[in-house]
């Protein structure tokens, strides 16, 4: 928000506005005094706008003063539409009404004007692990839920999705200071002394019922040494939880090595919402593999593609292609797509999509080259079913129908394992899907179609030479020779 008008300005104005506009409205020591023996919800809208310019109030504590989550959110509005150039927000399209705050203070926002509805379709039904499963993924773009449907349809009707949960271990990775590299190795050898690692673990899982600490990885650079703390974290994402952890892990430290200084919990050793090789390599959350076998029969009339088609396709662009340009676990197609929709339609981190899409799509012939092996290994899925976004209602709403919703009470852990393995399914199905689109020649039409309102008409369109675009059949025979 880029306030245009400054704080003494806005007084002023908020001030003379509400006198002007309504008659009644007690002046500011007055309300300051109501405030302060009765508290703001006896103030009207207008004389707590005031007492916000004044700075009695702050913006942002408003629900804490006005106990009504609406009427918090109407002031705040208010006050932005009238300090800024615009002044639309007041009255704008950004709704606000009939919408369950009671779990966002705390814990999802602050600072509220609204909500932003996103839709959120269904893909599937697909089988995975035997089980048939609807995948809610909210999305903006026209084509992507379509395009999983398709994946979702062809790997049903083919061995359905197998997946295995390979690695169940949350990272962080504190920065610390030593004074000499030699009182770094030594505190490195603490820490991977069998003593050394047991008090650290004693002290970090004494601060949650879930965590368990599984492993210290330990790097120096200079005299700064890094920890990465390996964490089972239940069936929380685990990111509060695993920090908490960190926190009271780094004061035991502190304790035996007096000399040690904490830079910073977060020493991007972690790592947390950027690329980074090591979450690549090592796993970050989940690692999954998730795998499905696909008749050539059902490659040929869902995918109108050729088995043959695919796996070229798919050596050609996710991986020689990926490498050409230098990727960092962008060994796919368009993880991040799926990914990232099934991550906000059930409450996750966005911000994690980072490196929870990191992926590796591989597709070869199966059954004597009769049919299509694709698989999908994403080391890094970082997700939970407790915790952050994943207690708004909507939010539920679409973990229950995955069947996954809250804690898992008999198994700690197993509702945000099953969650990662869905989330990988649900990637393979797009993979399939949009490496078809793309070995047909499909792609563009099918945006065209579904991504993009108002197609252009012929009046419409520009009558100067432009060169006829080629139709998806012409992209077909003349890019895909031999697709069926
Ligand atoms: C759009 C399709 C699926 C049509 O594909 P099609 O083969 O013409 O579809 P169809 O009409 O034969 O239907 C086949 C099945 O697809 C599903 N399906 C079909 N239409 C719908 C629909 N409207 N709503 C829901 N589901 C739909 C549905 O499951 C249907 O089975 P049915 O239910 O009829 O038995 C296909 O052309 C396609 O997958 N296109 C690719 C679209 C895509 O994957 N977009 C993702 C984003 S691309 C991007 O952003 C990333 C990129 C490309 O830049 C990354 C990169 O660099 O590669
Ligand atoms: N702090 C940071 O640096 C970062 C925070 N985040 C944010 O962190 C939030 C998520 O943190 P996270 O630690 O996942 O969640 P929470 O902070 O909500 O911690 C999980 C809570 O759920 C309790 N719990 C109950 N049942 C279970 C169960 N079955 N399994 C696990 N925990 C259970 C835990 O108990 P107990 O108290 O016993 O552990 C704990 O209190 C998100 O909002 C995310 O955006 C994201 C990145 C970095």
């Amino acid at each position: 928000m880029v306030l245009k008008k400054s704080p003494s300005v806005l007084a002023e104005f908020v001030a003379a506005q509400a006198a002007e506009e309504r008659r009644g409205v007690r002046g500011l020591e007055e309300c300051r005094t109501a405030f302060a023996t009765e508290g703001a919800g006896v103030l009207s809208d207008d004389e707590v706008l005031q007492l916000v310019a004044a700075g009695t109030i702050p913006a942002y504590a408003l629900e804490k003063h006005l106990h009504d989550h609406v009427r918090a959110i109407r002031v705040r509005r208010a006050l932005i539409s009238r300090a800024s150039a615009s002044g639309t927000l007041e009255t704008s399209h950004l709704p606000y009404h009939h919408y369950d705050y009671s779990h966002v203070h705390g814990q999802c926002c602050e600072n509220v004007i609204g909500v932003v509805p996103l839709p959120v379709g269904v893909a599937g039904p697909m089988r995975i692990d035997g089980e048939l499963l609807h995948i809610p993924m909210a999305t903006t773009e026209g084509a992507l839920v379509a395009s999983t449907s398709r994946g979702c349809k062809a790997i049903t009707l083919g061995s359905g999705a197998s997946t295995v949960l390979t690695r169940d271990a949350m990272t962080r990775g504190p920065c610390l200071q030593m004074p000499s590299v030699l009182r770094a190795a030594a505190l490195k050898a603490w820490l991977e002394s069998d003593s050394g690692l047991a008090d650290v673990r004693a002290a970090f899982q004494a601060t949650s019922r879930f965590a368990k600490l599984r492993s210290l990885k330990i790097a120096l650079a200079g005299r700064l040494v890094f920890v990465r703390f390996t964490t089972f974290t239940g069936d929380a994402m685990g990111m509060n939880m695993i920090s908490k952890g960190c926190e009271q892990a780094l004061r035991l430290i502190q304790e035996r090595f007096a000399d040690c200084d904490v830079v910073a919990v977060s020493g991007n050793y972690c790592t947390d919402k950027k690329p980074a090789a090591i979450n690549w390599i090592d796993g970050r959350g989940k690692s999954v593999v998730s795998e499905a076998i696909i008749p050539g029969a059902v490659v040929r009339s869902v995918l109108k593609s050729s088995v043959d088609d695919l796996c070229r396709l798919n050596v050609s662009k996710n991986l020689i292609g990926s490498a050409m340009a230098g990727a960092l676990g962008g060994f796919n197609a368009h993880a991040a797509n799926t990914l990232t929709a099934v991550f906000l339609a059930t409450g996750q981190d966005p911000a994690q999509n980072v490196e929870s899409s990191t992926c590796i799509t591989l597709m070869e012939p199966a059954n004597d080259g009769q049919d299509l092996r694709i698989s999908c290994s994403m080391p890094s899925i970082e997700v939970g079913t407790v915790g952050g976004g994943t207690v708004l209602p909507p939010q539920a709403a679409c973990l229950d129908m995955l069947g996954c919703r809250g804690p898992n009470r008999e198994c700690p852990g197993a509702h945000a394992q099953r969650l990662a393995r869905i989330t990988c399914a649900a990637v393979m199905a797009g993979e399939l899907s949009l490496c078809a689109a793309l070995a047909s020649g499909d792609l563009v039409r099918s945006h065209i179609a579904l991504n993009r309102a108002v197609p252009p008409t012929p009046a419409s369109t520009p009558q100067t030479s432009v060169t006829p675009q080629p139709s998806a059949a012409d992209l077909r025979t003349s890019s895909n020779k031999g697709s069926a």
